[in-house]
């Protein structure tokens, strides 16, 4: 059974489609790399998927389930600019609230046992000795591999990453693909990341979606990432490039930032 399976799928606002037509399958283990320009239909997909958003018709389903019915398999990273950083919480209680909400509410104590698995998370991502620190006095890196061990904390099958690298510098860029790749790898969960910078992530992408509103391609890298598809959206100075073996895209894309701010 895919993880994710799409079937014709448009996805609307208020009646207008921001997504179109959309088919395809992503097998459990797979990591699916979602590329496209601003407004493309990126973010509205994820929330699709994940059930924040419901106004779609043809199918969708998450592990055979229509998206709503399947939330407690899902687990979802949001852009880290849009959770609100004046709520002075610690490292570790941030990385709790994933197990909190889960629960359907929210405490104002942690349950011991949560707080261990937290704890557990905050190692995988290699921060153990952050967890007293506030969440806001991290640096941009650091936050994003807390809301990853966030997400970790109640076991997802399928993770759903919006812009997990936007708005880092490119160290952390390598250290923020690095936690995904041991995700990947140690954890074989089935990952959604959508991204303006394909480049770091080539190494874990199994499959490239290339959206502009519509699915203009959808396959493995080396099928999707061609000069001629490129182009066709990003316009005709973006190119591929093979390196050692290794593709770089350049698409002279850069992400503007268009979401709106939110509690955590
Ligand atoms: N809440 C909303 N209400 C109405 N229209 C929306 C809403 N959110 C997004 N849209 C519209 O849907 C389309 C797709 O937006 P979306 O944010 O999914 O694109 P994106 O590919 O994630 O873009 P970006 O790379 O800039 O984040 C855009 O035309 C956008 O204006």
């Amino acid at each position: 059974m895919p993880a994710v399976k799409a079937e014709n799928l448009t996805i609307t606002y208020n009646g207008k489609p921001a997504v179109e037509g959309v088919t395809f399958e992503l097998e459990e283990g797979e990591t699916l790399l979602l590329l496209g320009p601003n407004g493309a239909g990126k973010t509205t997909l994820l929330k699709t998927i994940a059930c924040f958003h419901r106004e779609y018709s043809g199918e969708l389903k998450v592990f055979g389930r229509p998206p709503c019915n399947a939330r407690e398999l899902i687990g979802y990273v949001p852009q880290s600019h849009s959770l609100n950083d004046r709520v002075p919480l610690t490292a570790l209680e941030v990385v709790a609230m994933g197990g909190l909400y889960r629960r359907g509410f929210v405490h104002f104590k942690i349950p011991p046992e949560l707080i261990e698995k937290a704890a557990k998370a905050l190692d995988f991502v290699g921060l153990l000795d952050f967890g007293d620190r506030l969440f806001r006095e991290l640096s941009g890196g650091q936050r994003q591999r807390v809301l990853l061990a966030r997400a970790l904390v109640s076991n997802p099958r399928l993770l759903l990453l919006d812009e997990p690298l936007s708005a880092l510098d490119p160290s952390a860029r390598v250290e923020v693909a690095g936690v995904l790749e041991r995700i990947k790898r140690r954890k074989g969960i089935t990952m959604v990341i959508t991204t303006h910078d394909v480049n770091p992530l080539l190494e874990i992408g199994d499959r490239v979606m290339l959206l502009s509103k519509r699915l203009i391609a959808f396959g493995k890298p080396e099928e999707v990432l061609k000069d001629s598809t490129i182009k066709s959206i990003y316009g005709p100075l973006a190119r591929v490039v093979p390196v050692e073996n290794k593709l770089f895209c350049i698409t002279g894309d850069a992400h503007l930032h268009r979401h709106g701010g939110g509690a955590p």
